[in-house]
Protein backbone atom coordinates (compact mmCIF):
# COMPACT_ATOMS: atom_id res chain seq x y z
CA UNK A 1 0.00 0.00 0.00
CA UNK A 2 0.94 3.65 -0.42
CA UNK A 3 -0.58 7.02 0.45
CA UNK A 4 -0.01 10.67 -0.36
CA UNK A 5 -1.54 13.70 1.34
CA UNK A 6 -1.11 17.48 1.39
CA UNK A 7 0.86 19.37 4.04
CA UNK A 8 -0.96 22.71 4.25
CA UNK A 9 0.41 25.74 6.17
CA UNK A 10 -2.04 26.64 8.94
CA UNK A 11 -1.33 30.34 8.42
CA UNK A 12 -1.00 32.05 5.01
CA UNK A 13 1.73 34.45 6.22
CA UNK A 14 4.02 32.39 8.48
CA UNK A 15 4.79 28.65 8.47
CA UNK A 16 3.80 28.07 12.10
CA UNK A 17 2.73 24.49 11.36
CA UNK A 18 1.34 22.29 8.58
CA UNK A 19 -1.87 20.24 8.66
CA UNK A 20 -2.88 17.20 6.63
CA UNK A 21 -6.46 16.01 5.99
CA UNK A 22 -7.25 12.55 7.43
CA UNK A 23 -10.43 10.42 7.62
CA UNK A 24 -11.43 8.75 10.88
CA UNK A 25 -14.25 6.25 11.40
CA UNK A 26 -17.42 5.14 9.62
CA UNK A 27 -18.85 7.18 8.00
CA UNK A 28 -15.53 9.04 7.61
CA UNK A 29 -14.98 12.15 9.70
CA UNK A 30 -12.37 14.47 8.11
CA UNK A 31 -9.98 16.29 10.43
CA UNK A 32 -6.85 18.35 9.68
CA UNK A 33 -3.97 17.09 11.81
CA UNK A 34 -0.36 18.21 12.37
CA UNK A 35 1.94 15.32 11.34
CA UNK A 36 4.66 15.46 13.96
CA UNK A 37 7.93 13.47 13.80
CA UNK A 38 8.83 15.03 17.18
CA UNK A 39 6.20 13.12 19.18
CA UNK A 40 4.35 9.78 19.10
CA UNK A 41 0.75 10.39 20.21
CA UNK A 42 -2.11 10.56 17.70
CA UNK A 43 -4.61 12.81 19.46
CA UNK A 44 -7.63 14.77 18.27
CA UNK A 45 -10.03 17.44 19.43
CA UNK A 46 -13.08 15.43 20.41
CA UNK A 47 -16.69 15.56 21.55
CA UNK A 48 -15.38 14.99 25.09
CA UNK A 49 -13.87 18.50 25.22
CA UNK A 50 -15.61 21.34 27.05
CA UNK A 51 -16.95 23.86 24.51
CA UNK A 52 -14.76 26.54 26.13
CA UNK A 53 -11.62 24.78 24.86
CA UNK A 54 -12.79 24.55 21.23
CA UNK A 55 -12.34 27.56 18.95
CA UNK A 56 -13.24 26.54 15.40
CA UNK A 57 -11.48 23.17 15.38
CA UNK A 58 -13.24 20.15 13.85
CA UNK A 59 -13.90 17.50 16.51
CA UNK A 60 -13.92 13.70 16.24
CA UNK A 61 -17.18 12.23 17.57
CA UNK A 62 -16.57 8.53 18.32
CA UNK A 63 -20.29 8.07 19.07
CA UNK A 64 -20.99 8.82 15.39
CA UNK A 65 -18.57 6.15 14.13
CA UNK A 66 -19.87 2.56 13.86
CA UNK A 67 -16.25 1.29 13.85
CA UNK A 68 -15.08 3.20 16.96
CA UNK A 69 -14.32 1.09 20.01
CA UNK A 70 -13.40 2.54 23.41
CA UNK A 71 -10.07 1.21 24.74
CA UNK A 72 -11.42 0.76 28.27
CA UNK A 73 -9.39 2.11 31.21
CA UNK A 74 -6.71 3.64 28.96
CA UNK A 75 -5.72 7.31 29.30
CA UNK A 76 -3.02 9.60 27.98
CA UNK A 77 -1.41 12.88 28.95
CA UNK A 78 1.30 14.76 27.07
CA UNK A 79 3.27 17.95 27.73
CA UNK A 80 5.48 19.44 25.00
CA UNK A 81 8.66 21.39 25.58
CA UNK A 82 6.89 24.67 24.76
CA UNK A 83 4.60 24.07 27.75
CA UNK A 84 1.54 23.12 25.71
CA UNK A 85 -0.33 20.01 26.83
CA UNK A 86 -3.34 17.77 26.31
CA UNK A 87 -4.85 14.62 27.88
CA UNK A 88 -7.82 12.28 27.47
CA UNK A 89 -9.06 8.77 26.75
CA UNK A 90 -8.50 6.34 23.86
CA UNK A 91 -10.58 4.76 21.08
CA UNK A 92 -9.49 2.55 18.21
CA UNK A 93 -11.00 3.24 14.79
CA UNK A 94 -10.28 3.20 11.05
CA UNK A 95 -7.74 5.89 10.12
CA UNK A 96 -7.04 6.87 6.51
CA UNK A 97 -4.32 9.19 5.15
CA UNK A 98 -4.19 9.87 1.42
CA UNK A 99 -5.77 6.53 0.51
CA UNK A 100 -3.77 4.45 3.02
CA UNK A 101 -6.01 2.92 5.74
CA UNK A 102 -5.06 1.46 9.12
CA UNK A 103 -7.87 -0.38 10.92
CA UNK A 104 -7.80 -0.29 14.72
CA UNK A 105 -5.54 2.77 14.94
CA UNK A 106 -5.42 4.18 18.48
CA UNK A 107 -7.10 7.59 18.31
CA UNK A 108 -6.47 9.51 21.51
CA UNK A 109 -9.46 11.76 22.26
CA UNK A 110 -8.77 14.99 24.13
CA UNK A 111 -10.74 15.72 27.27
CA UNK A 112 -8.51 18.71 27.97
CA UNK A 113 -6.18 20.85 25.82
CA UNK A 114 -4.01 23.83 26.83
CA UNK A 115 -4.76 27.35 25.58
CA UNK A 116 -2.04 27.26 22.92
CA UNK A 117 -3.94 24.42 21.20
CA UNK A 118 -7.32 26.08 21.67
CA UNK A 119 -5.88 29.21 20.00
CA UNK A 120 -4.72 27.25 16.93
CA UNK A 121 -8.15 27.01 15.30
CA UNK A 122 -6.76 25.28 12.16
CA UNK A 123 -5.16 22.35 14.02
CA UNK A 124 -7.62 19.58 14.97
CA UNK A 125 -4.93 17.42 16.59
CA UNK A 126 -1.58 15.72 15.99
CA UNK A 127 -0.35 12.53 14.32
CA UNK A 128 2.83 11.47 16.10
CA UNK A 129 5.41 10.00 13.71
CA UNK A 130 8.20 9.59 16.25
CA UNK A 131 9.06 6.17 17.65
CA UNK A 132 6.26 4.38 19.50
CA UNK A 133 8.41 4.21 22.66
CA UNK A 134 7.42 7.86 23.26
CA UNK A 135 3.66 7.15 23.22
CA UNK A 136 2.04 8.29 26.49
CA UNK A 137 -1.01 5.96 26.66
CA UNK A 138 -1.24 3.98 29.93
CA UNK A 139 -1.48 1.18 31.01
CA UNK A 140 -0.56 -0.12 27.49
CA UNK A 141 1.28 2.26 25.11
CA UNK A 142 -0.05 2.41 21.54
CA UNK A 143 1.59 2.22 18.11
CA UNK A 144 1.92 5.19 15.76
CA UNK A 145 0.09 5.27 12.43
CA UNK A 146 3.44 4.62 10.70
CA UNK A 147 4.21 1.55 12.85
CA UNK A 148 0.70 0.17 12.21
CA UNK A 149 0.88 0.89 8.46
CA UNK A 150 4.49 -0.27 7.88
CA UNK A 151 3.76 -4.01 7.38
CA UNK A 152 1.22 -3.13 4.64
CA UNK A 153 3.42 -0.56 2.89
CA UNK A 154 5.32 -1.19 -0.36
CA UNK A 155 8.37 0.24 1.45
CA UNK A 156 8.69 1.02 5.20
CA UNK A 157 9.15 4.77 4.57
CA UNK A 158 7.43 8.10 4.68
CA UNK A 159 8.73 11.31 3.13
CA UNK A 160 8.25 15.00 3.97
CA UNK A 161 8.22 17.60 1.21
CA UNK A 162 7.31 20.72 3.23
CA UNK A 163 7.27 24.06 1.41
CA UNK A 164 7.78 27.70 2.32
CA UNK A 165 4.37 29.40 2.57
CA UNK A 166 2.81 26.85 0.26
CA UNK A 167 1.34 23.36 0.17
CA UNK A 168 3.71 20.37 0.30
CA UNK A 169 3.14 16.64 0.68
CA UNK A 170 3.65 13.68 2.99
CA UNK A 171 4.05 10.40 1.06
CA UNK A 172 3.74 6.99 2.71
CA UNK A 173 5.21 3.73 1.40
CA UNK A 174 7.14 5.10 -1.57
CA UNK A 175 9.79 7.63 -2.61
CA UNK A 176 8.68 10.00 -5.38
CA UNK A 177 11.75 10.62 -7.56
CA UNK A 178 10.05 13.73 -9.04
CA UNK A 179 10.15 15.50 -5.67
CA UNK A 180 13.94 15.92 -5.39
CA UNK A 181 17.08 16.60 -7.41
CA UNK A 182 20.46 14.81 -7.23
CA UNK A 183 20.82 11.96 -4.78
CA UNK A 184 19.40 11.20 -1.32
CA UNK A 185 22.11 11.04 1.37
CA UNK A 186 21.16 8.64 4.16
CA UNK A 187 22.65 8.87 7.68
CA UNK A 188 22.09 6.64 10.75
CA UNK A 189 19.30 7.33 13.27
CA UNK A 190 19.66 6.83 17.02
CA UNK A 191 16.20 5.61 18.05
CA UNK A 192 16.82 5.45 21.81
CA UNK A 193 15.68 9.06 22.52
CA UNK A 194 12.48 8.15 20.63
CA UNK A 195 12.96 10.94 18.09
CA UNK A 196 14.46 10.78 14.57
CA UNK A 197 17.88 11.67 16.00
CA UNK A 198 20.81 12.01 13.57
CA UNK A 199 24.19 13.77 13.37
CA UNK A 200 24.76 16.66 10.97
CA UNK A 201 28.36 17.03 9.71
CA UNK A 202 28.58 20.82 10.17
CA UNK A 203 27.41 24.20 8.94
CA UNK A 204 28.24 27.34 6.98
CA UNK A 205 26.86 30.88 7.25
CA UNK A 206 26.06 32.45 3.88
CA UNK A 207 28.97 31.98 1.44
CA UNK A 208 31.44 31.46 4.33
CA UNK A 209 33.65 28.44 4.95
CA UNK A 210 32.01 25.19 5.97
CA UNK A 211 32.72 24.38 9.64
CA UNK A 212 33.03 20.59 10.02
CA UNK A 213 31.52 19.77 13.42
CA UNK A 214 29.13 17.04 14.58
CA UNK A 215 25.70 18.38 15.51
CA UNK A 216 23.39 15.79 17.11
CA UNK A 217 19.76 16.81 16.58
CA UNK A 218 16.27 15.66 15.69
CA UNK A 219 14.27 16.03 12.49
CA UNK A 220 11.03 17.47 13.81
CA UNK A 221 8.10 18.35 11.52
CA UNK A 222 6.09 19.43 14.61
CA UNK A 223 8.44 22.27 15.59
CA UNK A 224 8.40 25.47 13.50
CA UNK A 225 11.96 26.72 13.98
CA UNK A 226 15.55 25.44 14.07
CA UNK A 227 17.25 25.30 17.48
CA UNK A 228 21.07 24.96 17.42
CA UNK A 229 24.03 25.41 19.82
CA UNK A 230 24.70 29.08 20.82
CA UNK A 231 28.14 29.15 19.14
CA UNK A 232 26.46 28.56 15.75
CA UNK A 233 23.84 31.22 16.47
CA UNK A 234 26.53 33.78 17.35
CA UNK A 235 28.35 33.00 14.08
CA UNK A 236 25.12 33.47 12.13
CA UNK A 237 23.63 36.58 13.74
CA UNK A 238 27.04 38.32 13.84
CA UNK A 239 26.39 38.77 10.09
CA UNK A 240 22.96 40.38 10.61
CA UNK A 241 22.81 44.17 11.02
CA UNK A 242 20.97 45.08 14.25
CA UNK A 243 20.45 41.48 15.44
CA UNK A 244 20.19 40.97 19.19
CA UNK A 245 19.16 38.18 21.52
CA UNK A 246 16.02 39.61 23.13
CA UNK A 247 14.87 38.60 26.60
CA UNK A 248 11.52 40.24 25.82
CA UNK A 249 10.83 38.03 22.80
CA UNK A 250 12.84 35.02 24.02
CA UNK A 251 15.29 34.78 21.15
CA UNK A 252 17.21 36.45 18.34
CA UNK A 253 15.38 39.36 16.71
CA UNK A 254 16.50 41.84 14.05
CA UNK A 255 15.11 44.71 11.94
CA UNK A 256 12.82 43.12 9.33
CA UNK A 257 14.65 44.96 6.53
CA UNK A 258 18.07 43.60 7.58
CA UNK A 259 19.92 41.54 4.98
CA UNK A 260 20.15 37.91 6.15
CA UNK A 261 22.69 35.31 5.02
CA UNK A 262 21.52 31.81 4.08
CA UNK A 263 22.42 28.88 6.39
CA UNK A 264 23.91 25.61 5.13
CA UNK A 265 24.08 22.37 7.10
CA UNK A 266 25.89 19.16 6.27
CA UNK A 267 24.48 15.68 5.86
CA UNK A 268 27.62 13.60 5.42
CA UNK A 269 29.30 15.01 2.30
CA UNK A 270 25.99 16.59 1.15
CA UNK A 271 24.93 20.15 1.87
CA UNK A 272 21.43 21.58 2.41
CA UNK A 273 21.06 25.36 2.23
CA UNK A 274 18.23 27.19 4.00
CA UNK A 275 17.47 30.35 1.99
CA UNK A 276 17.59 33.61 3.96
CA UNK A 277 13.87 34.18 3.28
CA UNK A 278 13.06 31.14 5.48
CA UNK A 279 15.11 32.61 8.34
CA UNK A 280 13.29 35.95 8.46
CA UNK A 281 10.51 34.09 10.20
CA UNK A 282 7.88 36.60 11.30
CA UNK A 283 7.38 40.06 12.84
CA UNK A 284 7.52 39.74 16.66
CA UNK A 285 3.98 41.17 16.79
CA UNK A 286 1.62 41.94 13.91
CA UNK A 287 2.88 44.94 11.92
CA UNK A 288 6.15 45.28 13.87
CA UNK A 289 9.35 46.15 11.97
CA UNK A 290 11.25 43.81 14.32
CA UNK A 291 11.43 40.22 13.08
CA UNK A 292 11.97 36.95 14.97
CA UNK A 293 14.63 34.63 13.57
CA UNK A 294 13.96 31.15 12.21
CA UNK A 295 17.29 30.03 13.77
CA UNK A 296 17.28 30.10 17.58
CA UNK A 297 19.45 28.80 20.41
CA UNK A 298 18.97 25.30 21.77
CA UNK A 299 20.87 26.09 25.00
CA UNK A 300 17.67 26.05 27.12
CA UNK A 301 16.20 22.98 25.38
CA UNK A 302 18.91 20.38 25.95
CA UNK A 303 18.34 19.17 22.41
CA UNK A 304 19.06 20.50 18.89
CA UNK A 305 15.95 20.60 16.71
CA UNK A 306 15.85 20.72 12.90
CA UNK A 307 12.28 22.01 12.65
CA UNK A 308 10.21 23.13 9.67
CA UNK A 309 12.54 26.04 8.77
CA UNK A 310 15.20 23.42 7.88
CA UNK A 311 12.95 20.60 6.67
CA UNK A 312 11.24 22.76 4.05
CA UNK A 313 14.66 23.35 2.44
CA UNK A 314 14.93 19.63 1.64
CA UNK A 315 13.18 16.42 0.63
CA UNK A 316 13.40 14.19 3.72
CA UNK A 317 13.03 10.39 3.82
CA UNK A 318 12.12 8.82 7.16
CA UNK A 319 13.16 5.21 6.53
CA UNK A 320 11.69 2.84 9.10
CA UNK A 321 13.86 -0.15 8.22
CA UNK A 322 16.12 -2.21 10.50
CA UNK A 323 17.88 -0.04 11.54
CA UNK A 324 15.97 3.14 10.73
CA UNK A 325 17.83 5.81 8.74
CA UNK A 326 17.03 9.34 7.56
CA UNK A 327 17.69 10.61 4.04
CA UNK A 328 18.08 14.19 2.84
CA UNK A 329 18.02 15.53 -0.72
CA UNK A 330 17.98 18.94 -2.39
CA UNK A 331 14.84 19.85 -4.32
C1 LIG B 1 8.18 23.72 20.28
C2 LIG B 1 7.63 22.33 20.17
N1 LIG B 1 8.74 21.38 20.27
C3 LIG B 1 9.03 20.83 21.46
O1 LIG B 1 8.45 21.09 22.49
C4 LIG B 1 10.08 19.79 21.46
C5 LIG B 1 11.19 19.69 22.36
C6 LIG B 1 11.53 20.66 23.37
C7 LIG B 1 12.05 20.20 24.57
C8 LIG B 1 12.39 21.13 25.56
C9 LIG B 1 12.20 22.51 25.34
C10 LIG B 1 11.66 22.95 24.11
C11 LIG B 1 11.32 22.03 23.13
C12 LIG B 1 11.96 18.57 22.17
S1 LIG B 1 11.31 17.67 20.89
C13 LIG B 1 10.07 18.75 20.56
N2 LIG B 1 9.21 18.55 19.54
C14 LIG B 1 7.89 18.39 19.75
O2 LIG B 1 7.37 18.38 20.80
C15 LIG B 1 7.10 18.25 18.48
N3 LIG B 1 5.70 18.37 18.78
C16 LIG B 1 5.26 19.76 19.00
C17 LIG B 1 3.75 19.74 19.13
C18 LIG B 1 3.28 21.10 19.46
C19 LIG B 1 3.45 21.75 20.66
N4 LIG B 1 2.81 22.97 20.61
C20 LIG B 1 2.27 23.12 19.37
C21 LIG B 1 1.55 24.20 18.82
C22 LIG B 1 1.10 24.07 17.51
C23 LIG B 1 1.37 22.92 16.77
C24 LIG B 1 2.09 21.85 17.32
C25 LIG B 1 2.53 21.97 18.63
Amino acid sequence: DTGSAAAIPVNPNYDIAYVTPVSIGTPPQTLHLDFDTGSSDLWVFSSHLPASQIRGQTIYVPANSSTAKLLADHTWSITYGDGSASRGNVYVDNFTVGGLTVENQAVQCALQVSTSFTRESNIDGLVGLGFSTLNTVVPKSQLTFFDNAKPHMDEPVFTADLKWKSEGTYDFGFIDEKKYTGKITYVPVNTSPGYWTFTSSGYAVGSGNFSATSIVGIADTGTSLVYLPPSILTAYYRQVEGATSSRTYGGYVFPCNSKLPSFTFGIGEARITIPSSYISYAPVTAGSSTCFGGLQSSSSLGINIWGDVALKAAFVVFHGGNPPTIGWAKK
